[in-house]
């Protein structure tokens, strides 16, 4: 090996620690580095190859191989010559992210993934707020978490992550997730014009459903998060029909007319073949400075619905009990989820332990297929 090449492969080594910041790999396997020189002066010249035209990361992807090289001893000066990829280079990209894989939906019945859908009867009782939260803090105990926000009535999962008007980078027929807080967040919200009433029949979202789980590009995921609509409408029976090994959470309110209409939302998923394993509270009593509680919403109705959904082949729980906060309205507000902004809070708490209480309903692997994944 000459003096040249050794100084170039330890500048590719530096390189790989390089990562996409979209597609979550080091650019060295990305097939992003189409050549790497050094002259005898120390002189670097990089060759730079970016997955399509006005990629967002370009930026922070430049700026790091840029880095890279220089931190390489002997190396006197770096040029980064940056180009994109042809259309043959970017098919054969995505060839490679799905690993060989034909196109397919990516969650299919031998994939190690907990799905869980947050479902609620009705609107306005936090399942948003929650998911977020939820999705943030199971990627802070470092699993890969990603979120689908299928609340075509309702999206706000993106506002509520900090992703306002955020859209995705698409790469051939794959669809990059944007990511915050190091959640895989993808959203119907994300392709239509800002503020656009979205009033899809069911065969619409059906398809869109099946191309998120398809064409969105999420990797290994440890959990799956999904934000259905309230009620029981076509996305529920379609995420029933897509992936019938999702499981279903059910969001309440303490107030027993609420846990009625939980109980419904309920029902129908699990005559669509999902696993019903618990319901959560929210806004439950609210404490106050004197040490009294405030129970603005009553109380019991999250063991109301759970209760009603139990059935002695599968008991229903209340998996958490969620206060009422200020600190997680107002992280909502400003896209900065309280488990972030305020970890101390009672309802950030609780939402860490709903997150432990989540994984340990993960489906057992035994008898299934086990796909086999390298990262
Ligand atoms: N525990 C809580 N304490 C205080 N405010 C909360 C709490 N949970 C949710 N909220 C607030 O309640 C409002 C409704 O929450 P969110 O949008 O998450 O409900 P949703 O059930 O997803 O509604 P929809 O299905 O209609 O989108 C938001 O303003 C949110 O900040």
């Amino acid at each position: 090996m000459t003096a040249d090449s050794a100084i170039e492969a330890a500048v590719r080594r530096s390189l790989s620690s390089v990562i996409d910041p979209e597609i979550r790999r080091p650019v060295t396997e990305l097939d992003m580095i189409s050549e790497v020189s050094v002259d005898d002066a120390g002189a670097a010249s990089v060759g730079l190859t970016l997955t399509i035209v006005g990629c967002p990361a370009a930026t922070t992807i430049e700026r790091d191989v840029r880095e890279a090289t220089a931190r390489v001893p002997g190396i006197t000066a770096v040029t980064v010559d940056v180009s994109i990829m042809s259309r043959a280079q970017r098919d054969a990209l995505t060839e490679k992210l799905r690993k060989g894989r034909p196109k397919t939906m990516q969650f299919g019945p031998d994939s190690l993934t907990q799905i869980v859908a947050v479902t609620s009867g009705k609107g306005g009782v936090g399942k948003s707020t929650l998911t977020a939260n939820l999705a943030v803090s199971l990627a802070q105990s470092g699993l890969r978490v990603g979120v689908i926000d299928a609340d075509v009535f309702g999206f706000s999962i993106p506002g509520l992550l900090g992703l306002h008007g955020t859209k995705p980078t698409q790469v051939g027929e794959m669809i990059l997730p944007p990511i915050a807080y190091d959640v895989k967040v993808i959203s119907i919200g994300m392709f239509v014009e800002e503020n656009t009433a979205v009033s899809w029949r069911g065969p619409m979202l059906h398809r869109t459903i099946q191309q998120f789980l398809t064409d969105v590009f999420f990797g290994d995921l440890d959990v799956l998060l999904l934000d259905l609509p309230p009620g029981t409408g076509d996305v529920a029976i379609s995420l029933g029909q897509l992936l019938p090994h999702s499981d279903v959470v059910v969001v309440t309110t303490p107030q027993s007319a609420a846990a009625d209409v939980a109980e419904r939302s309920g029902l129908v998923a699990r005559q669509t073949g999902q696993r019903v394993i618990g319901v959560i509270e929210n806004m439950a009593g609210l404490p106050q400075a004197d040490g009294s509680v405030l129970e603005l919403f009553g109380s019991g109705g999250g063991v109301d619905a759970a209760a009603k959904l139990s059935t002695p082949e599968e008991p229903v729980s209340v998996l958490a009990s969620i206060p009422l906060s200020i600190a997680l309205r107002e992280g909502g507000d400003v896209g900065v989820p309280v488990v972030i902004a305020a970890p101390a809070d009672p309802a950030a708490q609780a939402i860490h332990a709903l997150a432990v209480t989540l994984r340990s309903h993960k489906r057992s692997v035994a008898g299934r297929k086990l796909g086999l994944s390298t990262n």
